[in-house]
């Protein structure tokens, strides 16, 4: 069977997963959030004792990561052993070390193949595949590539509508050092060669996935 590939990659905040997830749901896609598994690696290395500014201690938590993330849409789950962390991972004190762990290359060669492997195992006939460098180094064959981008601005303002309890000025800035940090290891913020670019800055959110959807349709 050829399977459709979706690359959806973007900055904190832009509605990757949850635009990228409503879209495999409306065409009967698999979902994978490759952010989730950046962050259950972190959620892992952190658990195992390393040291997170060291390169070399990160990697060392490799061998004993075992993960595993569900494909489906409406059944998400992310497993680290026998553990579910599908919530523990987007706690603050995850999303504030995720991004010492993803500058490690051999996390990011590790990840890849899993991430691959999951993507060639799926049995439905497409997967949306979402994270920051999907469309140019997981997925750079993908049949549709987007880069899914919104204001600043309009990212902070979601993102701190979504965490209430905190206040906005403490997540814009999280979200803020975020893409700072990951933007010195991928380039997310500007799209690659062929990579199809949705601004959702003045959509809301069903009509992003319809612009979402429209590209799709056009590179089908
Ligand atoms: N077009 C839109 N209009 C309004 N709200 C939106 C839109 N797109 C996404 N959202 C909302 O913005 C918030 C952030 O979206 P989401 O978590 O999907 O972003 P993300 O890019 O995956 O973020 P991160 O990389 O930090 O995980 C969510 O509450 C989501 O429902
Ligand atoms: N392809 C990817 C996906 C994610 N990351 C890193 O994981 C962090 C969490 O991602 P979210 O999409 O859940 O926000 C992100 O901040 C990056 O550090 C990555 O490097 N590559």
């Amino acid at each position: 069977m050829s399977r459709i590939v979706v690359a959806v990659d973007g900055p904190a905040g832009s509605g990757k997963s949850s635009v990228s997830k409503a879209v495999a749901r409306k065409l009967g896609y698999a979902y994978l959030d490759t952010g989730a598994a950046y962050r259950a690696f972190a959620w892992h290395a952190q658990n195992a004792g390393v040291e997170l500014e060291d390169a070399a201690s990160v990697a060392s938590a490799l061998p004993s990561f075992e993960f595993s993330e569900a494909t489906d849409p409406d059944h998400f789950s992310v497993r680290v052993g026998e553990k579910d962390v599908t919530d523990a991972i987007r706690k603050p004190a995850v999303t504030g070390i995720v991004s010492l762990v993803a500058r490690v290359p051999e996390v990011r060669a590790a990840l890849t193949e899993v991430f691959r492997s999951i993507a060639a195992a799926t049995e439905r006939d497409g997967i949306v595949i979402e994270g920051r460098d999907i469309t140019t180094a997981v997925a750079p064959d993908a049949q549709v590539r987007v880069l899914l981008t919104a204001s600043e601005e309009a990212r902070m303002g979601r993102r701190s509508a979504e965490l209430t309890g905190y206040s906005a000025q403490v997540v814009g800035e999280q979200l803020k050092a975020r893409d700072r940090a990951d933007s010195r290891v991928v380039d997310f913020m500007t799209a690659a060669d062929g990579v199809t670019t949705v601004d959702s800055t003045e959509l809301d959110f069903d009509e992003t996935v319809d612009a979402v959807i429209a590209v799709i349709r056009t590179n089908l």
